[in-house]
């Protein structure tokens, strides 16, 4: 047989216990199970409400008026007429002698712990007779019983210890007098030996149906709840927490211990003393296998089986020499909480035992400082402690798990997940069970690393970024619109959700912690966006704290670039196709590097040179396997090159850089590719990657264009300069083609000179064979001397350059 246990919400409503009895119904095809109740949702809070009103002389009659309503809508709705009347009738003795005890409460203005359970009592005893009643007209067998009288304990009202060798005599008598009978116990309330009702205390129903499963060796104990099972996480914070299978007595414990609420530790022991399976099924899923606790669990391939968290705990820390090789300092500290009923959350020492660090309830700190200071006096006028401190405001996050135990590995995961969001770690305590690894953060943290802790050890499920983006120009919109089309793919097979949580632009902007959706992120940022601020977008961004952070810069614009050093120290992530930072101030670029890789974060920025194509990428990798580069030629203006190979014959240059800017090679600005300044800035960051520490001004730069269009003090300006000069343009062309030659504008970094200079080159040159916006670099290094490295492609677009950028999102936080 079966114990099943239900708890308040699955006793809350007409239609909820009509779930209930369905359970029940098919439960009973196999044998007759043992019903064991919880109040009706809400119902011990009012009766604990209205206990200590009356207490304090105030009214409790609203209360009690919503209680019985509770009750007999649901007896209206479940029992035909006739059957109602008997229920209604030992319901309001039920009430009335509710009442008669809140008023002596009242008359005495005193509320004893004992008076106080006899007033709780009547919460499981008006749910458990209602429902057996309503039961017995679906079948006869159905038993209402007053569990309070079989379960013995002794008088620590409010917490009854329970006196098993008794109650297990009792309660199988009472079984065996009652064969065939359905029962529908009474949950969370006992009594003493003089028959006064106890309380079981917190998870109180839970207990009396492990005390029953117990006493009758019931092959499977059931406790339905609200939720499937037990998870991985609080769902509430982690939205990808799934529910667990199956958990060993050990697992279940800790992960409850620390937050999770489906099942109070406790109130489990009496089936782990007799290896009973304990289930976690939900009322309203029933077909759900739920989670199995018990003692033969198969070997799992998870790491750790949860993360549990508590929010708020306030750490005290105690240090002084007076603790150094003292026996018996931690015992007397203990056991003085103990004996307050303080309870210690987590406990750690150093080595050299001169700190005992421990954790309790926030409402609990005052109290224990107090008592610390009482009890250790001499050692404090001594000198021999210092004051106890108080840290308040954090969390606690543990990993649970029985597979972590002699698996190498399992901290370093929990704290390189840590460490690269930014979470400082205020203490670590590990069982020598190593069941369990707790770490103390802030209380700010705790969802941002819950989160990223969940990800880095369920690698199984997705990994998610979180993006926020800037700019939504050419390159920021179609990165928008290559997301949306490969987010499906990515989910499949990368096990890789990107969430964008930010977007804006110099208009506006518009945040979602949950991510935004990339089908109308445009009207929605039109519409619903805030006004744009750089400042504030960035500290929204921080104060979001979401884990595996990417600050994404699409813009061409300086501003952003002043605020790179401080989202690296709040340990978030750079990608960027802007240039504008890596190509101004040595220093800065420096800093940038080495921020980013003080605070464990990335800082990728491919799309500095050659759009998408794999140039930073591939010098990264030189440099770092020790290959030396002796010398860089290439072309890397897209639009230089588009003009070039499209500025023959017929055509003009004016057009043909028309053109250029039509098909989104150009920077916002065309001057700055003409006159050379795009081309020095990626030669710059390139001379820097490859580790000469140039500044902008030790870039040589031909012109190539006449000094009146250099002039320009505007693109339109610039434009008419350019029909202008028509002549001129047209020489060059013709020069060339006379020559039988191509233009090119090549840039070249040798010795640590870089110069970029117009050429005209024939055939014979490696150059001379390009196409479109093609740009192509080659790399003569120490390994590849006689003949270079050679990468080419088109180099402009927004096509290549926002899948450039795509590449560097995916790349973040990646092992590779
Ligand atoms: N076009 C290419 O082939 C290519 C290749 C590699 C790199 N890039 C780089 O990509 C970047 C973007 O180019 P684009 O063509 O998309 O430019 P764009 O002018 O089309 O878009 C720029 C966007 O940035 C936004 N912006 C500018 N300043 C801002 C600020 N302070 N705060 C918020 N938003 C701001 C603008 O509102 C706009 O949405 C440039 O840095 C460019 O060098 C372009
Ligand atoms: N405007 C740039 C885009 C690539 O950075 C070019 O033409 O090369
Ligand atoms: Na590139």
């Amino acid at each position: 047989m079966k114990v099943l246990k239900f708890g308040g919400t699955s006793v809350g409503s007409a239609e909820n216990i009509k779930t209930l009895l369905s359970i029940v119904a098919k439960e009973k095809l196999q044998s007759n199970p043992v019903v064991v109740l919880s109040a009706m949702s809400g119902v011990t809070n009012l009766l604990t409400d209205m206990a200590e009103s009356a207490e304090r002389g105030e009214d409790y009659d609203t209360s009690l008026k919503e209680i019985e309503a509770k009750h007999f809508a649901v007896i209206r709705s479940l029992l035909p007429a006739a059957a109602q009347n008997p229920v209604f009738t030992r319901l309001k003795i039920f009430f009335n002698e509710l009442e008669d005890l809140l008023q002596a409460v009242t008359n005495l203005r005193e509320l004893s712990l004992q008076t106080k359970d006899q007033i709780l009592s009547y919460g499981e005893r008006c749910s458990s007779f209602m429902i057996a009643h309503i039961a017995s007209q679906q079948f006869e067998e159905a038993l209402y019983v007053n569990g309070s009288e079989l379960i013995k304990t002794d008088s620590n009202f409010g917490q009854a210890r329970v006196d098993t060798e008794l109650t297990e005599i009792l309660i199988n008598d009472f079984y065996q007098a009652n064969k065939g009978k359905v029962l529908f116990v009474t949950g969370f309330i006992a009594s003493n030996a003089a028959g006064r009702v106890t309380t079981l205390g917190r998870g109180g129903s839970d207990y009396t149906a492990a005390v029953w499963g117990s006493a009758l060796n019931a092959e499977e104990i059931e406790i339905w709840t609200d939720v499937n099972g037990m998870m991985t996480a609080d769902p509430r914070i982690v939205k990808k927490a799934f529910s667990l299978p199956e958990l060993s007595y050990t697992e279940a414990m800790e992960l409850s211990y620390f937050g999770a609420k489906v099942i109070y530790p406790p109130t489990m022991i009496p089936a782990f003393m007799k290896k009973i399976p304990i289930v976690i099924k939900n009322t309203f899923e029933p077909d759900f296998a739920g989670t199995y606790i018990k003692s033969d669990v198969k070997a799992s391939r998870l790491p750790i089986k949860g993360i549990s968290s508590i929010d708020h705990i306030s750490i005290i820390n105690l240090t002084g020499s007076g603790m150094v090789g003292k026996a018996g300092f931690s015992g007397r500290l203990f056991s003085l909480l103990s004996r307050e009923q303080i309870n210690v959350v987590l406990i750690t020492q150093s080595s050299s035992e001169h700190s005992i660090t421990f954790a309790v309830k926030p409402t609990d700190a005052g109290q224990a400082i107090a008592l610390i200071k009482k009890e250790f006096e001499l050692e404090l006028d001594a000198n021999k402690l210092a004051l106890p401190e108080v840290e308040n405001n954090l969390a606690v996050l543990a990993i649970v798990g029985e597979n972590m135990k002699r698996t190498p590995g399992m901290s370093g995961r929990l704290f390189n997940a840590l460490g690269r969001n930014g979470i400082n770690v205020r203490a670590i305590a590990q069982g020598s069970s190593e069941y369990n690894i707790s770490v103390i953060i802030s209380a700010a943290d705790l969802s941002k690393a819950v989160n990223a802790v969940h990800d880095a050890f369920f690698t199984d499920l997705k990994r998610t970024l979180n993006i926020f983006c800037l700019g939504t120009g050419n390159i920021g919109k179609t990165l928008f619109k290559q997301l949306r089309e490969q987010m499906p793919f990515l989910s499949a097979n990368n096990d890789l959700q990107v969430k964008v949580a930010g977007i804006s632009n110099t208009r506006k902007m518009i945040f979602s912690a949950e991510g935004l959706s990339l089908e109308d992120w445009e009207s929605n940022l039109n519409t619903n966006g805030e006004q744009a601020d750089l400042a504030g977008f960035v500290e929204r961004m921080k104060a979001l704290n979401l884990p595996n952070c990417v600050f994404v810069d699409n813009t061409a614009a300086e501003t952003p670039i002043e605020f790179y050093q401080g989202i690296f120290e709040s340990s978030i992530s750079v990608v960027t196709c802007n240039k504008k930072g890596n190509s101004a101030d040595f220093a800065q670029y420096k800093s940038f590097k080495d921020t980013a890789r003080k605070f464990g974060v990335d800082f990728y920025y491919e799309t500095n040179v050659g759009a998408g194509l794999p140039i930073i990428r591939t010098l990264r990798e030189l440099m770092m396997s020790g290959d030396k580069v002796a010398c860089i030629e290439a072309i890397l203006s897209g639009t230089i090159s588009y003009i070039f190979n499209n500025f023959k014959g017929d055509a003009g240059f004016y057009e043909t850089v028309k053109e250029a800017q039509e098909l989104g090679y150009t920077e916002p600005d065309p001057r700055d590719d003409l006159n050379g300044k795009d081309f020095m800035r990626k030669m710059l960051i390139l001379a820097r990657d490859a580790g000469y520490p140039l500044e902008a001004i030790d870039v040589k730069i031909d012109n190539i264009l006449p000094e009146a269009c250099l002039n320009a003090t505007s693109v339109e300006d610039f434009y008419s300069e350019l029909q202008k000069n028509a002549a001129y343009f047209e020489d060059l062309k013709t020069r060339a083609a006379n020559d039988k030659k191509v233009l090119r504008y090549i840039g070249k970094l040798e010795n640590g000179n870089v110069e970029i200079s117009l050429q005209m080159v024939d055939d014979s040159h490696p150059f001379y064979m390009l196409s479109g916006s093609d740009n192509i670099i080659s790399f003569t290094t120490d390994r590849y001397h006689a003949r270079p490295l050679v990468v080419k492609g088109p180099g402009a677009g927004a096509e290549v350059t926002a899948a450039g950028v795509f590449a560097d999102i995916i790349n973040v936080g990646s092992l590779s």
